[in-house]
């Protein structure tokens, strides 16, 4: 899918305006604090129901306003609208001009994956960033992962609500068999889930880091002690349960690690190649949301330029070609991204018509440069 114009109206400091996006590359080029992060949020938002920077509403609002709005139009005519109140919290959703109150509703239509400088927290952040980043994948490639998902950590909440209470073992037995059931398949799922992105994530480490590949693996840790039984886990670990008021174990407590032979990727790669590392990894959640929803996700990447050099720059922008998908890019100068236009260039010399379209961002504003038509 890719997104033909999209709007914004009081949201962070943009000017509100629609944006006719190009159906395959899309520059942002603006100085620092000129807004060009914000229009990947707002992008993301569409595609999430949330931000990627914050979970206060209230900082995304313009200033002096009480609601934002963001929509878009894609290639297939759908309209996607998403009206947020941050007085009331109420959120109108609209698909093609009727209500819907279901986020999935949206996102059905509409995926989006994301690298920004604080990608970086997936390696050097706690594990939340890492759950976070696995379970955005699930959502779109196990069908049945929501509804699953919803249900356990509904039993959590009981069986935390339990153990706060200082339950027996015998008053928590019900929810401990609820809970186990629900942890085994969720984590099952998740395993599935971690050896595919693993497969992907080898093929795209083929293009961007060919050293590397195929010598990666994405280490599970399910989220209680490996080969055991987790209602065994629970029953020794319940002192420590009661005194810590919650569940220490279970499947949302899950970890991923990344791994190059036995080394951790961050400890053996420099920052250049952490970054490839991290394009790798949404590029291969993409693919993965693409092969099962035949949905491509439209792929965001803030500041191009930042730990990259030109060779770098020069793969991504192949393999960003290669993936033949809507990317929306941005940078803090044109010299970052002449790499792109290069690429681009030469496979129209080829005899492929290649375009993209290049924005500047001032103060909010977003000012199409140019239309540049390599066919001209
Ligand atoms: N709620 C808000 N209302 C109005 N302006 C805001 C709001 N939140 C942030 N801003 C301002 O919006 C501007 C744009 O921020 P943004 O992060 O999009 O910049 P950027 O172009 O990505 O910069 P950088 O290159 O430094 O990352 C900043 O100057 C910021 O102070």
């Amino acid at each position: 899918m890719s997104v033909d114009n999209f709007v914004t109206e009081n949201f962070r400091n943009l000017v509100s305006a629609q944006i006719v996006l190009h159906p395959k590359l899309n520059f942002f080029i603006g100085q620092n604090g000129s807004g060009k992060s914000s229009l990947l949020e707002a992008l993301f938002f569409l595609g999430h129901g949330k931000s990627f920077r914050t979970n206060k509403l209230e900082h995304i609002v313009s200033f002096s306003h009480d609601n934002f709005i963001v929509s878009a139009k894609d290639a297939n005519d759908n309209q996607l609208g998403l009206n947020k109140n941050i007085t009331n919290q109420v959120t109108k959703l609209k698909l093609n001009g009727e209500v819907t109150y279901k986020l999935s509703n949206l996102v059905e239509h509409f995926a989006v994956q994301i690298v920004t400088p604080e990608s970086f927290k997936l390696f050097f952040g706690g594990p939340k960033e890492r759950r976070k980043f696995i379970d955005l994948g699930m959502f779109h490639v196990k069908h049945d992962f929501s509804g699953l998902w919803r249900k356990f950590n509904q039993v959590l909440k009981q069986r935390n609500a339990g153990i706060k209470n200082k339950f027996s073992k015998v008053e928590l037995e019900y929810w401990n068999n609820v809970y186990c059931e629900l942890s085994n398949v969720v984590a099952k799922h998740r395993a599935d889930y971690v050896e595919l992105l693993e497969k992907e994530l080898n093929v795209m480490l083929g293009l961007l880091l060919p050293d590397l590949s195929n010598q990666v693996s994405i280490q599970y840790l399910q989220g209680w002690p490996k080969n055991k039984n987790l209602y065994q886990c629970l029953e020794q670990a319940y002192d420590r349960e009661l005194a810590q008021g919650f569940s220490v174990y279970g499947a949302h407590r899950f970890d991923v690690k990344f791994l190059y032979g036995n080394h951790s990727i961050e400890a053996c790669l420099s920052r250049g190649q952490q970054k490839l590392f991290l394009l790798a990894l949404t590029f291969a959640q993409a693919k993965l949301i693409e092969k099962v929803k035949r949905l491509k996700p439209i792929l965001l990447i803030d500041d191009i330029g930042a730990e990259l050099d030109v060779n770098s720059r020069t793969i991504l922008a192949d393999t960003i070609l290669q993936m033949n998908c809507q990317a929306v890019i941005t940078a803090i100068d044109e010299e970052m991204i002449k790499p792109f236009i290069i690429n681009f260039s030469s496979i129209h010399n080829n005899g492929e018509q290649q375009e993209f379209k290049m924005f500047h961002v001032e103060h909010g504003k977003v000012i199409a440069k140019n239309e540049i038509k390599m066919s001209e």
